[in-house]
């Protein structure tokens, strides 16, 4: 059967063999079996002018083995859009001062110091809550507080795939790493918390949103991290890269360390799914693994359905 002939639920698995399809069937009420979190003090806001705007480019609509990735979620919703939002000087300014200050260093340093997982422990929810008041500011796409982004996300995939229960309740957590804003997880600033993620330690791909700023960058005239590979090697795999620090990769350690039982896509999906240079874009190709390659079709699946917007489409 052609997959375009499917349905959006049966899309979620068309391609794959048994194998590869993700095992485990993890409730909602599983991410009460998450319980603790713990973490790290101190880093401070910095203000600075507003720049000018690029755009971005489209979600490709097929991986390499064929499977089709839908382009827009239940709602017929599609995002992104970096062009027409008044958020666009909030937006940049936040990404301006990510490109100046994530370093390989100040990466390195801060995922030492949070992988302590010694700042506070609560449920998920709990940690949820703390988003309430928090909106993202590299999102052109909403201004409403991050908690909602939680539950629209969910419901959006329930309703886009209702019988993958994994998908539900990685949808549900996805952000929630960004409390590291919240003063009970050391207050981190905007740009070490929220937007686009990229590989540090080696060059920075030209498709990485408001690619410009780097230059400002100490490592960019590093000759250490400015060449490809920088301190990697060919296919060395994503989990020994290096990305620059924020939400995702702490979500992930939270996750993994308090022994979560979601699959290895949904652990893949938390951690990857704001390094649009990779999944949207196809940079740094040469640094994934087959697992990576294999995990790609869900971040992308993933990030289709998961944004419901505030009104933009
Ligand atoms: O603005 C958004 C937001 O911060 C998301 O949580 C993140 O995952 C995206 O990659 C980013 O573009
Ligand atoms: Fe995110
Ligand atoms: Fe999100």
């Amino acid at each position: 059967m052609g997959v375009s002939s499917l349905t959006k639920a049966e899309i979620s698995t068309a391609g794959m063999s048994t194998t590869s399809r993700p095992r485990g069937s993890v409730g909602i009420l599983s991410m009460l079996c998450l319980p603790s979190f713990e973490f790290l003090s101190g880093n401070k806001m910095i203000a600075v002018e507003n720049q000018a705007l690029v755009s971005e480019n489209a979600i490709p609509k097929e991986a390499s083995d064929g499977f089709v990735v839908p382009e827009s979620n239940a709602f017929g919703q599609s995002f992104r859009d970096y062009e027409s939002t008044v958020r666009l000087s909030i937006v940049e300014n936040t990404y301006r001062l990510n490109h100046i200050n994530q370093t390989y260093d100040f990466v390195k340093r801060t995922r030492e110091e949070y992988a302590k997982l010694n700042q506070a422990e609560m449920s998920i929810w709990e940690a949820s809550e703390l988003l309430d008041s928090f909106v993202d500011e590299s999102d052109p796409d909403l201004e409403e507080p991050q908690i909602q982004h939680l539950l629209q996300s969910a419901e959006a995939i329930r309703k886009d795939y209702p019988n993958e229960d994994w998908m539900h309740l990685t949808a549900l957590i996805h952000d929630v790493g960004k409390v590291l804003y919240h003063s009970k997880f050391g207050s981190l600033p905007q740009w070490a918390v929220v937007g686009d993620t990229h590989p540090v330690g080696c060059a920075f791909d030209e498709s990485i949103v408001y690619h410009k700023y780097f230059k400002e960058n100490p490592d960019y005239n590093n000759p250490a991290y400015n060449t490809k590979l920088g301190v990697y090697s060919e296919g060395c795999g994503l989990e020994n890269v290096l990305m620059s620090w924020g939400h995702d990769d702490y979500m992930y350690m939270v996750a993994k360390a308090n022994g979560t039982t979601l699959p290895s896509a949904a652990l893949f999906t938390i951690r990857y799914h704001s390094f649009y240079p990779m999944h949207t874009e196809g940079a740094y190709k040469y640094l994934m693994n087959e697992e990576d390659r294999e995990n790609l079709k869900w971040v992308l699946t993933f990030n289709t359905s998961q944004k419901s917007s505030d009104g933009n489409p």
